[in-house]
């Protein structure tokens, strides 16, 4: 065993500790980013100009503030999980559902961020309700990656 696997072995715990905090953190602004998205676009629309800079400073700082930090570190210490020894069996199924549901996750992320772009540049063009439906595409990952890590199929 290599020190950094010793090392990574030694830490384990507390590396699933902060992998599951900055999870948390990344989920809230996930889940709550589309929210504001559906009033922004459903305010906009009824003709309310001086709701629109509040709208994009709460995007702003969520994205910037909350969301891109906390996925960096979600990645950092899932990956550190990922060569922790003993952890992840590439031979069953469980560690490709959660890879393949967390680069969807990861995707979506950046989605949003495009999205915040074009409400800053006054320039959404897409309607509240597809807002409100997109918001199920994190949950169905969430599903599947506590699924995957807890189950372990
Ligand atoms: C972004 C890339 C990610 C990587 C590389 C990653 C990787 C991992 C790995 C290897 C484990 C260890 C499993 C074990 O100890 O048996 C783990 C645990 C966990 N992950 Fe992730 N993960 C990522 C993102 C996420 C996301 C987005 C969520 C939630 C939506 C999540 C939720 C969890 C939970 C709840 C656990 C603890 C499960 C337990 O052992 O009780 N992970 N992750």
């Amino acid at each position: 065993m290599t020190w950094l696997a010793a090392v990574l072995s030694d830490l384990y715990p507390w590396t699933k500790t902060l992998h599951v905090i900055s999870v948390i953190s990344w989920m809230a602004g996930i889940f709550y980013l589309p929210r504001l998205y559906v009033y922004h676009a459903e305010r906009v629309s009824q003709g309310l100009p001086e709701a629109e800079e509040m709208f994009r400073t709460m995007e702003r700082k969520l994205l910037r503030g909350i969301m891109n930090p906390a996925m960096i570190a979600t990645w950092f210490f899932g990956l550190c999980l990922v060569f922790t020894p003993g952890i992840v069996d590439w031979s069953m199924a469980w560690p490709w559902t959660k890879a393949a549901s967390v680069l969807g996750m990861t995707w979506f992320h950046h989605w949003l961020s495009s999205r915040r772009k074009e409400f800053a540049l006054g320039q959404n063009q897409r309607p509240g309700r597809t807002y409100r439906l997109m918001n199920e595409v994190p949950t169905l990952l969430m599903v599947l990656i506590v699924a995957s890590v807890i189950v372990k199929f």
